[in-house]
């Protein structure tokens, strides 16, 4: 029996494509058909390698081939598969205005990552960039303490005839926190879906303005509330926190596989090793490694991720977090220099992160050119 390509082509137009109406001749899922005698090859795209979607797809070829046109065919069905690749990707609405996302983590507490996120921010508003501060840590709020505006509250504004939160501004950053939501006594207990939610009001219905780049101050851990901040936020990248201890290492280390899984796919910026060493203010020479030398350096190189430079434990830091005034607003200490560094680090990697990576609407900055902070050695 010779078989005819014409009504091989028209059994196939009996299979519908699952969802979109369409069979799979019109979709053009088949590539190709030959017949040779009473031989049938049919050449099949599909756009997902999922075994059980090939498996029926063949079933129905040979099945359609059968009934409509000769039930002794000898059907061979090749299946190719077109599935994008996999790359770290920008997820969520992009935010008008809002240049790059920065998140912050920690993995262990109290390792330092407010401090560090505050005064990251003040340094990259030193350098000339436009930037925001979210504190979305839901288990203890600081932002509002460090940059000394616990008894301000953000306003309300109209942009574009829909009303707006303003956020509340100093040092030269503009600053949200979870923190201006609950009176300072009182125990909130954040479920999940209602701190997402209330971080999303305060990401999208804020009157943010231009910003080169938001930073986002983490919860410690890598729980719920992590899962839905990084799939509904289109984060260019996150820079993890730890202090150079073996428990705070192993917690960075979680933090960082967090960043990496499948479901989040987020670029790991970089890690800083903060409280790296103490350092008496008055002999800024010696160095004693309390909490173990070069964990985090170490954990940088082990786990293939940019080391973005160490934090020394001082006394002045702490302090000046305390009054609300951050320690990279000093100039000419070694305190400055060192935030100065790892923000230039952090700068350097999310050019580098959005020149490797497809542009996507949430990147902006490919250039640092013009800020001579940055530039310097
Ligand atoms: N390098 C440092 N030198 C001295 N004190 C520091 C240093 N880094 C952080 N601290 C102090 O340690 C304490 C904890 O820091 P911070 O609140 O930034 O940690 P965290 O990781 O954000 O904590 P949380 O788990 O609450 O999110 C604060 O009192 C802060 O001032």
């Amino acid at each position: 029996m010779k078989l005819d390509r014409k009504d091989i082509l028209k059994a196939l137009e009996t299979i519908s494509v699952a969802g979109e109406g369409k069979n799979i001749v019109e979709s053009g899922a088949v590539q190709n058909v030959m017949t040779f005698g009473d031989e049938v090859v049919v050449d099949l795209v599909l756009n997902t390698p999922a075994l059980h979607i090939k498996k029926r797809a063949e079933v129905d070829v040979l099945k359609a081939i059968h009934e409509h046109v000769y039930q002794k065919a000898k059907v061979k069905v090749n299946i190719k598969v077109n599935a994008p690749d996999k790359k770290p990707e920008i997820k969520g609405k992009h935010i008008p205005g809002i240049s790059n996302i920065i998140a912050i983590a920690s993995g262990k507490g109290g390792v330092g990552k407010s401090t560090v996120t505050a005064n990251m921010a003040v340094s990259l508003s030193k350098m000339g960039f436009k930037v925001g501060l979210l504190d979305a840590d839901i288990y203890g709020p600081s932002a509002p303490i460090m940059f000394d505006i616990e008894a301000e509250k953000p306003l309300s504004v109209n942009v574009d005839g829909q009303s707006k939160m303003k956020p509340v501004e100093n040092y030269g950053v503009k600053i949200l926190s979870i923190g201006f939501f609950t009176q300072p006594n009182q125990a909130v207990v954040w479920r999940g879906p209602m701190a997402a939610k209330a971080l999303n009001q305060m990401i999208f219905d804020a009157a943010w303005g231009e910003l080169d780049f938001l930073l986002i101050d983490l919860p410690p851990g890598t729980g719920d509330i992590h899962l839905s901040i990084m799939q509904s936020l289109p984060i260019t990248g996150a820079v993890v926190v730890s202090t150079p201890q073996n428990v705070a290492l192993a917690d960075a280390k979680k933090g960082v596989a967090m960043f990496r899984q499948e479901s989040i796919n987020v670029p790991v910026l970089g890690i800083v090793e903060n409280m790296a060493y103490f350092t008496p203010e008055e002999l800024p020479e010696n160095k004693y490694y309390i909490f173990g030398k070069h964990g985090a350096r170490n954990l940088a190189e082990d786990l293939d991720t940019p080391f973005l430079g160490e934090i020394p434990l001082v006394q002045s830091l702490r302090e000046s977090g305390d009054i609300g005034r951050p320690a990279a607003l000093q100039t000419g200490t070694p305190i400055e220099a060192a935030f100065e560094e790892i923000t230039r680090n952090m700068v350097q990697q999310t050019v580098n992160r959005n020149q490797s990576l497809p542009p996507t609407e949430a990147i902006k900055i490919t250039t640092m050119a013009g800020c001579s902070a940055v530039n310097k050695k």
